[in-house]
């Protein structure tokens, strides 16, 4: 890749190797070297932190998330969770790999279906990974877990019986996160989770998210337009322009001081854009070491 690609893993993780290893991802589609979608792509996601993924529309950011949730198979280059190379993994290890990094999307309504009630939304990545949670004398025992999963979230337990339309916007991503909690997974890609929300619930899905991370030291890698969200709620933050990453580094410091021309230009058309609204980046931009508390 370019003069970018030595920063782009980011400070060593002191527990060890990171959670997620991207290494010269490449894909094309249609087999087109024109119809390059990522580009050499290098990145390290490290255990418990939260990467934010930004760019414009068409920059590659939903196709880099595919690939790197083993959903979309490489041209080139590799994808490694938890040290294992997706690769070489059997079809079994995969989806075992898979229970382990979950999604949840921007509109929750367009992935639930309406006919289903809360109990079998939530209990669906259950029923589908778990044998032992299918068949009627599992039942009392998943909508226990469905009742914890939806407390977690700050949902009542007593809601399984009802349909999603019945709940608002902000209810309804509730319930898409207590469903992406249900197989205990490491790692959740949020793909613009909060930008069809109005501002004051965006907020309390956030804190949620905070929370849930410090709680079960999640791995979040965030994908969002919202630059004031991505201050808010991101470490570090990574800038993809045509397929590659241009720019990757604590997000205080890439809000502060853009080394790249296209994050400059990006920050430059987001004109409300205050960093200082950012409580993480803030926090970080005030303490002596740089850390911030999640
Ligand atoms: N299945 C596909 N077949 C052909 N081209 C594709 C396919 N998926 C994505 N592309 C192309 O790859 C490029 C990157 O698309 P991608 O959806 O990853 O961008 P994005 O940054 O997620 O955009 P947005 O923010 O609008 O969702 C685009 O030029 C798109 O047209």
């Amino acid at each position: 890749m370019s003069t970018d690609t030595a920063d782009t893993t980011g400070p060593a993780s002191p527990a060890g190797r990171p959670l997620l290893e991207l290494r010269g991802l490449r894909k094309e589609f249609g087999g087109r070297r024109t119809n390059v979608a990522v580009d050499d792509v290098s990145l390290d996601v490290h255990e418990g932190e939260t990467l934010a993924l930004v760019g414009e529309s068409g920059c590659g950011k939903t196709t880099l998330t595919r690939l790197l949730l083993g959903l979309l198979e490489p041209t080139a280059g590799s994808v490694s969770f938890g040290g294992q190379d997706l690769a070489t993994l059997t079809a079994a290890e995969l989806r075992g790999t898979r229970r382990q990094m979950q999604v949840v999307l921007q509109d929750p309504y367009s992935s639930m279906n309406p006919r289903m009630r809360i109990t079998d939304i939530v209990a669906e990545p259950l029923v589908t990974h778990d044998p032992e949670a299918r068949g009627r004398r599992a039942r009392a025992r998943t909508r226990q877990r469905v009742g914890e999963l939806l407390e977690a979230v700050g949902l009542d337990a007593g809601i399984q019986d009802r349909y999603p339309h019945e709940f608002s916007g902000g209810q309804r991503q509730r319930i898409s996160i207590a469903r992406a909690l249900a197989l205990h997974p490491r790692m959740l890609v949020l793909d613009e989770p909060t930008s069809a929300l109005d501002v004051s619930v965006q907020a309390t899905v956030l804190d949620l998210l905070a929370d849930l991370q410090q709680r079960l030291g999640l791995t979040y890698v965030f994908v969002s337009h919202n630059l004031a969200v991505v201050a808010q709620v991101a470490d570090r933050v990574a800038v993809m322009s045509r397929g590659r990453l241009v720019e990757v580094g604590e997000t205080a410091a890439v809000l502060r001081t853009p080394r790249h021309p296209y994050t400059r230009q990006l920050f430059d058309a987001v004109p409300v854009l205050d960093p200082r609204r950012g409580r993480r980046a803030a926090a970080r931009a005030s303490s002596p070491t740089g850390e911030a508390g999640r």
